[in-house]
């Protein structure tokens, strides 16, 4: 007679003598081994957003270049005593791109329009709705400040100074701060490529198929397009390397290929321990594994590893544990690989809308969005097949691995998804 092991129905429990890996342990064995692969290129800045700067950048020029007026008004030399002043204009004006010539004498003003270069004679400027003029003659109310309303010369930015350093992913307002600093080209890293790769015999590519003709034991792709979109959206090369069959020789030729056109992979599925999960025996037999069995919920059976040197996220099939899995594993680890900084997801503690109780011994992550009345609301159902919460949430919250009973108002960790 067969004698069955104890019934634990728990999916953290494993084997006597093995333990679960630590998210931070996983997390920072990681980092270690995660350095730049990508090539370097000069582009011309405007065409430089969202990619990586290889080189620091250096001011080439102040910002702003010459003292100049911050508004609309007149141009005196300050200050301005308390009480009523009348002050004669000057002929002719300062506008931005057109300035004067001349000299404004003491007591004299001159109309000036914001961003002019600020003429000889003149450090503060009155705001002209504060002022009253009569043919060639203003009067105001003081006191001024002498600089009022001035905007120096190399306020913002100094010739030579510092800007971005090197690893630094260029944002669309970075653009505008490098153009106004005098940068024309920047050096920056190659686009990392990322190939996306599902598996399994259920899956099926969108479009392939319409949705009557499917059996019910296929399913719709939907790791594959999610996570292509999410990295075109992260700024990476995303390479579509289709899907798997659950033959081991189909999954080692689409890796061998992948290992020669892109600098790492996303896999999803046949990570689990069932007589099909693939990816996980194929990297410990052929390959290398580095992390499996994470204490985290979603993602426990994430496999971290290498295919002929190049790494391999071997994300869970579920869709939301893959998804959860890429934000927490590949996002930082990609960002290094692309040469920027290894990233920690931004977060903030908010109060909890929810109950929840928390078993130890695993970091958790709920699918989360903050309500109109500024709580966190959790997703309905922690079911890592439900893809449906994905899309209804806007980040995570986030628990580490002691235990914890949340009742509505607690403070909690909320991670956006725009932080990640
Ligand atoms: N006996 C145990 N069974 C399972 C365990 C366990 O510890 N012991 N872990 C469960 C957890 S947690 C997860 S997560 C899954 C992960 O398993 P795999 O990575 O091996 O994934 P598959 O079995 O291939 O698929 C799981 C699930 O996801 C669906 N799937 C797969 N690919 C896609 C795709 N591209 N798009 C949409 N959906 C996909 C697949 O059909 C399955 O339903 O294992 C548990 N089992
Ligand atoms: O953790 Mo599996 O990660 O539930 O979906």
């Amino acid at each position: 007679m067969i004698s069955p092991p104890k019934l634990r129905n728990d999916c953290f429990a494993l084997p006597p003598g093995v333990d679960w890996i630590p998210m931070e342990t996983a997390l920072s064995t990681l980092r270690d081994r995660m350095t730049p692969v990508v090539g370097q290129r000069v582009l011309p800045v405007d065409q430089a957003a969202g990619m990586v700067l290889a080189a620091p950048a250096q001011a080439q020029r102040n910002n702003p270049p010459a003292d100049n007026s911050a508004v609309d008004g007149f141009g005196f030399a300050g200050p301005v005593p308390d009480g009523p002043v009348e002050m004669a204009l000057v002929e002719g004006r300062a506008a931005a791109g057109v300035p004067y010539g001349g000299n404004v004498p003491v007591g004299m003003a001159i109309r000036i329009l914001t961003g002019a270069i600020l003429p000889e004679g003149v450090d503060s400027v009155v705001l002209q709705e504060d002022v009253a003029r009569e043919g060639e003659r203003i009067a105001f109310n003081g006191p001024l400040k002498k600089g009022a309303n001035r905007r120096l010369a190399g306020e913002d930015v100094r010739a030579g100074q510092p800007l971005l350093p090197a690893g630094h992913r260029l944002q669309p307002q970075d653009i505008g701060f490098l153009v106004a600093s005098g940068i024309s080209d920047v050096t920056v890293f190659e686009r990392l490529r990322v190939g996306v790769l599902s598996n399994g015999d259920e899956v099926v590519s969108a479009g392939d198929s319409a949705p009557e003709t499917l059996g019910p034991g296929a399913i719709f792709d939907a790791n594959r397009p999610m996570l292509l979109a999410q990295l075109t959206q992260w700024g990476f090369e995303a390479v579509d390397l289709g899907c798997a069959s659950d033959a081991r020789d189909d999954l080692r030729g689409r890796l061998d290929r992948a290992a020669t056109e892109v600098d790492a992979v996303l896999t999803s599925g046949g990570v689990s321990t069932g007589d099909e999960d693939h990816v996980s025996a194929l990297l410990r037999d052929e390959g290398q594994i580095t992390s499996w069995r994470i204490a985290i919920k979603p993602g426990r059976p994430l496999a971290l590893g290498l295919w002929k040197g190049v790494p391999i996220f071997g994300l869970p099939g579920n869709p939301v544990a893959a998804f959860v899995c890429t934000l927490l594993f590949a996002r930082p680890a990609l960002e290094v690989l692309a040469g920027g900084q290894w990233r920690q997801p931004q977060g903030f503690d908010v109060p909890a809308a929810f109950e929840k109780r928390k078993k130890p011994g695993r970091a958790e992550f709920l699918r989360a969005r903050i309500g109109s009345d500024g709580r966190v609301e959790a997703f309905s159902s922690e079911g890592s097949g439900r893809i449906s919460g994905l899309s209804w949430s806007t980040g995570l919250v986030a628990f580490d691995e002691a235990e914890r009973h949340v009742t509505p108002g607690d403070p909690v960790r909320f991670l956006p998804y725009a932080g990640f």
